[in-house]
């Protein structure tokens, strides 16, 4: 908090924001389409029978339907649940109807909903504003990632618009790295590794 480097990611998320709200519908939805579509074919996918995807609103990619595609293909899908102090949790839900707004107007899973322990989560899909060329991220600020993905050993993926791919993000020292990104043309990171 208060460091130069969170001031950099502040101003920067700003920017990003603005950038994103400028996009048209047209491109939003075909940029949509195809990140959508890189993540339903990626190999770690089929793989993965737990997933946590997160539900995109405001400027994120629209994954309602991803969640629809992923629950009818019989994949256990969980979602974040916000707790206090920016804690997190994944809870699975069965269908769209499991989830109401929570504190920032996200749909969320309900109480009723069973709590997955992140150790049965076989892939996340983490958000971002925009992602860089070594898989670090810029988030929306609240730090529930980097907490909830600290040590943790499953497969992560971020998606991100070609436009908003960034070489080089400021990091801070907690900050998450997701292991793959995917943009509309395909995987930038890891550059043509076979990283797990
Ligand atoms: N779709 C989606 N769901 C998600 C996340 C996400 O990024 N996307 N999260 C990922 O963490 C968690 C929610 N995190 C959030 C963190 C901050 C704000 C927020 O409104 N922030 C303030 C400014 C905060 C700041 O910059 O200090 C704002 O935008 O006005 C909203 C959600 C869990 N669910
Ligand atoms: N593992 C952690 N433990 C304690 N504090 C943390 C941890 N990770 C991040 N933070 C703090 O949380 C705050 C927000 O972090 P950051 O700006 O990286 O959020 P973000 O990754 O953009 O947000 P989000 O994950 O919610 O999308 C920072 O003050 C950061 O120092």
């Amino acid at each position: 908090m208060g460091t130069e480097v969170s001031k950099v990611k502040q101003i920067l998320r700003g920017q990003m924001r603005q950038a994103l709200a400028e996009l048209s519908d047209q491109e939003r939805a075909w940029s949509d389409g195809e990140l959508i579509q890189r993540f339903l074919d990626h190999p770690k996918l089929a793989q993965a029978q737990t997933v946590m995807l997160y539900y995109g609103v405001g400027h994120e990619i629209r994954t309602e339907g991803l969640i629809q595609t992923l629950l009818d293909q019989g994949k256990t899908v969980c979602l974040p649940k916000c707790l206090p102090e920016n804690q997190m949790e994944a809870r699975a839900i069965t269908s769209l109807e499991d989830l109401a707004p929570d504190r920032y107007a996200i749909p969320a899973p309900k109480d009723t909903c069973p709590v997955v322990e992140r150790e049965k989560l076989d892939l996340i899909l983490v958000p971002g504003l925009c992602f860089d060329s070594r898989g670090s991220r810029l988030g929306q600020g609240g730090g529930y990632y980097d907490r909830y993905l600290e040590d943790y050993d499953g497969v992560t993926i971020g998606l991100c618009r070609e436009d908003f791919f960034q070489v080089n993000l400021p990091r801070e020292p907690l900050d998450a790295w997701v292991r793959f990104v995917l943009t509309e043309e395909g995987q930038v990171w890891p550059m043509g590794t076979s990283a797990k």
